[in-house]
């Protein structure tokens, strides 16, 4: 059975859709990602999923329940992970963790929350005290308290250092052998590909592209190829490769499905001149690569606001 259906769902304010068509189903047990650019509607589309906003059309089930009409038995059944909960400052991490653990009738030891998340050494310490990334931890924490069917994690790991989001990626990866279903947004590509079965990307409320990061990779084009040009060469000396090189940092960049042919091209190119090209690799596309093409095909740069 699905944790989730989606089906038809709009929404329009002053006549303009945000949330347009959207299809899509998550199956219980699954990390599913929805990706897409600022403005283009997943929090929208979440908030009507959570039961926050009402939607205008189209019919939504999640965990059995019509979210508009569930009421506190539905919200019994999911954890929100909020990019800003606001929450009164003068309590200490222990306590907050309690006071939101006493609202579910289903519930896991404080304690060992705080344990998971990473907080123990800060439990009695106020909140007003704790780091930004220590509050996103604290905001995990109390999703996680009422052990939730469903979890909604909004940008879970923005502001965290490396170490603290590799312990968040092994917590969410973790709530899926307990059998839990996660919806995730997040602007953060690796975390997408990382951590997700699969990903949707909506650009403008319409749902562009659905399937596992690999298939979305796949995709797109079948190689990347990646070079440094000679030190004394410019990108107009290169002959004409069809796709346009990117820029990225140092490195240059041409996404192919011919990618023989390319370094051939490429190579060719710079033995007849008698130069190397430094740090030419090969590599497989990215969700990240995939994602940008997307984005591109769906709203060119310059169409969009
Ligand atoms: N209450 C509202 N009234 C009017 N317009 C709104 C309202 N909420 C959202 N919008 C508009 O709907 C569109 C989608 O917004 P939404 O917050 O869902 O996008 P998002 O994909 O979550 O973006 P981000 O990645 O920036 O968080 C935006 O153009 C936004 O301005």
């Amino acid at each position: 059975m699905s944790a989730v259906e989606v089906s038809g769902l709009r929404k329009q304010y002053g006549g303009v859709s945000v949330v347009d068509d959207l299809s899509f189903s998550i199956e219980q047990g699954e990390i599913f990602a929805l990706l897409g650019p600022n403005g283009a509607g997943k929090t929208t589309a979440v908030e009507i999923l959570e039961g926050h906003r009402r939607r205008d059309g189209g019919t939504v089930d999640v965990l059995g329940f019509d979210p508009e009409t569930g009421g506190r038995p539905f919200r019994e059944r999911i954890g929100i992970v909020l990019q800003e909960a606001g929450f009164d400052e003068d309590f200490t991490v222990a306590e907050l963790v309690r006071l939101y653990r006493g609202l579910y009738p289903r519930r896991l030891a404080a304690d060992a929350v705080i344990e998971q998340v990473g907080l123990a050494d800060k439990a009695k310490a106020r909140v007003k005290t704790l780091s930004g990334g220590q509050r996103r931890r604290l905001d995990l924490a109390l999703g996680l308290v009422g052990d939730p069917e469903l979890l909604f994690l909004d940008e879970p790991t923005t502001g965290f250092d490396p170490s603290a989001r590799l312990r968040a990626w092994d917590l969410v990866q973790g709530l899926r052998q307990l059998g839990k279903t996660v919806l995730l947004t997040t602007h953060y590509l690796d975390e997408a590909e990382h951590l997700a079965d699969r990903v949707a990307v909506i650009v403008r409320g319409r749902l562009v592209a659905l399937g596992t990061p690999a298939d979305l990779a796949a995709a797109q084009q079948s190689a990347v190829v990646s070079f440094r040009l000679p030190p004394d060469a410019t990108i107009g000396d290169l002959p004409v490769l069809g796709p346009r090189p990117i820029a990225h940092g140092a490195d240059w960049e041409v996404a192919t499905d011919h990618p023989a042919a390319m370094v051939h091209t490429l190579t060719g190119w710079a033995l007849g001149r008698g130069s190397e090209l430094p740090a030419l690799s090969v590599r497989r596309p990215s969700l990240e690569d995939a994602y940008l093409a997307l984005i591109e095909q769906a709203a060119p740069a310059g169409t969009r606001p």
